[in-house]
C-alpha cells in the first residue's frame, strides 16, 4: 500500500525536523547516521549556508501499521518564497499534505500560498501544529487561526513537537488513515510524471519520477511526451532516502530514473513520460517555464570570462531555473546574461535586456503597448504595523490595495493584506524594507499575478552625447526624476575628469532628464616632478600606461572599469 505526501509549511516552521522524525521513526535513518544539526534532507551547500531548503528532496520509507505494510512517499517541498513554482510541481505528485504552523508564530504568509496549492490540486490537508514543547506557543489561539483562515477543525489539528518527538506517531498514523493512495493500473499503459531532477557529474541527468500507471523498468524505452525525444533507462530505485537501485518502479510508487538523458534542460518538469510506441495523454496543466527576471554579470578582469562562463554553465547544468546566454558590452566588455524561471506567459516580445527596448520617437513609441509583469502580494502582520505596510507597497507601486483580519485576539490580531505590485519593484530592495519597517514581524509571499499596461520608458546616460550602452535602465514615468538626477550624480562622481569639459546626461527618447557636467582637468603626471629625474619621470608615464589599459572607451571619453562597478554597486 502506498501513500505520497508533502509537506508544506512556511519557513522555519519545522519541516525538516519533522521529514528527520518520520524517517527515524519508520526505521529509514538511525540517529547515528545524522550529523550534529544537519538536516537529512538539507542536501544541498547552498541550503546550509543559507539555512533554507531549496531543492526538493524526496525519500521513502516502510512502515507497518495494524499489519499491513505502507510505502510511504516523502516528497519534500522547499519553503521559501521564491520557490512557489517547485511547491506546485511537487505537489502534483501527492495525494495529500501536512500542513505544519508553528505555534508560537501561527499562520504566515507562505503557510496560506501553500495551502492553496495544495486545495487546488484537490490533496487531502492534515493540519500539524509544531513547536508544542516552547513556552510561547498557544495551540488553541493559533488552532482557532486555522479555522478561521482555512476553515479547518480544531478537532483535527495534530500537536506535535518536531523537537522532541511529542506526537509524531499520531502524524504518521494519519498519513496512513486519512490520505487516500495514489489511483494507479498496473495493466494501463506506462505514464509516468516527472517532477524533480538533479545532475550527476557521472550519471547525467538523474530524475525523480512519480509512476502513475503501468511498471518502468532498467532497460525500458521511454519518450517524453513534450519533447519527443527517447530514451533508454539505465537505472530505477527509490529514494531511501539515499538512492537504492530496484528492478522495478510499480504503479503508485515514487522514484528516480537515470537514463541516457545528458542535460537537465531536458528534465523538463511537469513532463509525462510514456513507453515508446505506446503515446498517453499528458498530465494537464504543464508549462513551459521561461526566464522573467534577469541578471548581466560581468568579471572584473576580463581575463577571467571563461572561468566565469564555466562556472555559471556548471550552475546550470545542475538548476534548470538559469538560464544562460553570453552578453557583451561596450563598457564592462564579454559577461554572461542569467534568466531565472518563472512560469511562461505567451506575449508578444519580451525584454529581457534594457538596451533592447523599444526607443521612443517623439512621444511615442513604434509599439503598440507596453505591459510590465505584476504579482500579487501577501502580506501578514500584527495589526499594528499596517498603516506602514501599506505605505510600503504604495510606494512601491503597489495597486488593488486590501486587507482583512485573520484572528481577533485583541491589540496584537494579525492582519493580511493583499496588493498587486510589479515584480521589478519587489526583486531589489522591497523584502529587505518591508522586513525592517515590520521590525521583523511581516511574513510575504507573491504569485505571479500576469502583465499591466505600464507606463516604462527606457532611460539611458550620455557621456560627451555618446550613450554608454551598460548603464541603460527601464524607469517608471513617476520615479523619472528621482533616478535620473540620482544616476546622473552617481556617474557625475566616480567619473575622473578628462582633458576636456564632458557633459553627462539622462535621457528618455529625446528628452534630458537630468545633466551635471564634469569639468576639464589636463591630467598631467609628471607635473609635480621637477628636475633631471628622467627614469622616475618615465616610471610615471608607464604607470599611467598601465592604467590606460584598464581604460573604457565611450566616444571619446575614457573610462576605468572600476568606475562602472562602483556605479552598479551602489
Ligand atoms: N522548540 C522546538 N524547536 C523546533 C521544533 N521543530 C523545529 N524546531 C526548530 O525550528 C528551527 C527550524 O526548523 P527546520 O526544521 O529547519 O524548519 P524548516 O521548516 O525545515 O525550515 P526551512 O527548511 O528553512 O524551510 C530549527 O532551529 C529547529 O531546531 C519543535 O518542535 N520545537
Amino acid at each position: 500500500m502506498i501513500r505520497n505526501f508533502s509537506v508544506i509549511a512556511h519557513i522555519d516552521h519545522g519541516k525538516s525536523t519533522l521529514s528527520d522524525r518520520l524517517l527515524e521513526l519508520t526505521g529509514t535513518i538511525t540517529k547515528r547516521e545524522k550529523g550534529v544539526n544537519a538536516q537529512v534532507l538539507d542536501k544541498l551547500k547552498v541550503e546550509r549556508e543559507r539555512g533554507i531548503t531549496v531543492k526538493a528532496q524526496t525519500a521513502s520509507m516502510v512502515h507497518t501499521f495494524e499489519g499491513s505494510r505502507y510505502l510511504l512517499n516523502l516528497i519534500d517541498t522547499p519553503g521559501h518564497v521564491d520557490f512557489a513554482w517547485e511547491v506546485s510541481r511537487s505537489l502534483a505528485a501527492c495525494q495529500g499534505a501536512l500542513l505544519l504552523v508553528d505555534a508560537t508564530q501561527g499562520v504566515q504568509a507562505q503557510s496560506i500560498s501553500v495551502y492553496h496549492i495544495a486545495r487546488e490540486r484537490g490533496l487531502t490537508i492534515i493540519p500539524v501544529l509544531n513547536k508544542i514543547d516552547l513556552p510561547a506557543s498557544q495551540p488553541e489561539i493559533i488552532a482557532a487561526q486555522m479555522q478561521s483562515t482555512f476553515g479547518i477543525d480544531p478537532k483535527d489539528v495534530i500537536q506535535i513537537s518536531a523537537k522532541t518527538g511529542k506526537g509524531v506517531e499520531k502524524v504518521l498514523e494519519a498519513i496512513l488513515t486519512r490520505i487516500p493512495p495514489p489511483r494507479a493500473s498496473a495493466e494501463a499503459p506506462l505514464r509516468a510524471f516527472l517532477f524533480d531532477s538533479s545532475y550527476d557529474r557521472y550519471r547525467g541527468v538523474v530524475s525523480l519520477v512519480s509512476v502513475l500507471d503501468g511498471v518502468l523498468r532498467k532497460g525500458d524505452k521511454i519518450a517524453s511526451c513534450f519533447t519527443g525525444k527517447k530514451y533508454d533507462i539505465t537505472e530505477v530505485g527509490l529514494m531511501h532516502p539515499e538512492e537504492e537501485p530496484t528492478s522495478s518502479l510499480q504503479p503508485g510508487q515514487v522514484g528516480y530514473i537515470t537514463c541516457n538523458m545528458k542535460e537537465s534542460s531536458e528534465a523538463r518538469i511537469g513532463d509525462t513520460l510514456h513507453r515508446v510506441g505506446f503515446p498517453v495523454e499528458p498530465m494537464p496543466g504543464f508549462k513551459p517555464a521561461k526566464a522573467m527576471v534577469y541578471a548581466g554579470i560581468f568579471p572584473v578582469d576580463s581575463n577571467d570570462f571563461i572561468k566565469l562562463e564555466e562556472s555559471v554553465k556548471r550552475l546550470a547544468l545542475t538548476d534548470r531555473s538559469v538560464e544562460v546566454t553570453r552578453e557583451s558590452s561596450t563598457a564592462l566588455g564579454q559577461g554572461c546574461r542569467l534568466g531565472f524561471l518563472v512560469v511562461y506567459r505567451d506575449r508578444t516580445a519580451i525584454v529581457s535586456n534594457p538596451t533592447d527596448f523599444p526607443e521612443m520617437v517623439d512621444s511615442g513609441y513604434r509599439v503598440k503597448e507596453i505591459l510590465e509583469p505584476v504579482v500579487k502580494a501577501s502580506i501578514i502582520v500584527p495589526q499594528e504595523y499596517l498603516g506602514d505596510m501599506m505605505d510600503l507597497c504604495f510606494s512601491y507601486r503597489g495597486e488593488d490595495v486590501d486587507h482583512r483580519f485573520l484572528d481577533s485576539s485583541g491589540s496584537s490580531s494579525r492582519v493580511i493584506l493583499t496588493c498587486v505590485l510589479p515584480l521589478s519593484e519587489i526583486v531589489t530592495d522591497f523584502f529587505d524594507k518591508l522586513k525592517s519597517r515590520s521590525s521583523g514581524f511581516a511574513s510575504f509571499d507573491y504569485e505571479d499575478a500576469g502583465y499591466k499596461t505600464s507606463n516604462l520608458s527606457k532611460m539611458i546616460f550620455l557621456l560627451n552625447g555618446k550613450p554608454v550602452d551598460a548603464l541603460a535602465l527601464i524607469v517608471h514615468r513617476s520615479a523619472e526624476q528621482e533616478v535620473g538626477r540620482a544616476w546622473v550624480k552617481k556617474l557625475h562622481k566616480v567619473i575622473p575628469r578628462q582633458i576636456f569639459e564632458v557633459p553627462i546626461q539622462a535621457v528618455i527618447g529625446r528628452r534630458v532628464i537630468a545633466r551635471e557636467t564634469l569639468s576639464a582637468y589636463r591630467a598631467d603626471v609628471t607635473a609635480g616632478l621637477y628636475g633631471g629625474h628622467y627614469e622616475r619621470k618615465m616610471k610615471h608615464l608607464n604607470n599611467q600606461k598601465e592604467s590606460k589599459k584598464k581604460m573604457k572607451r565611450v566616444g571619446n571619453v575614457d573610462l576605468p572599469q572600476e568606475a562602472f562597478y562602483s556605479i552598479l554597486k551602489a
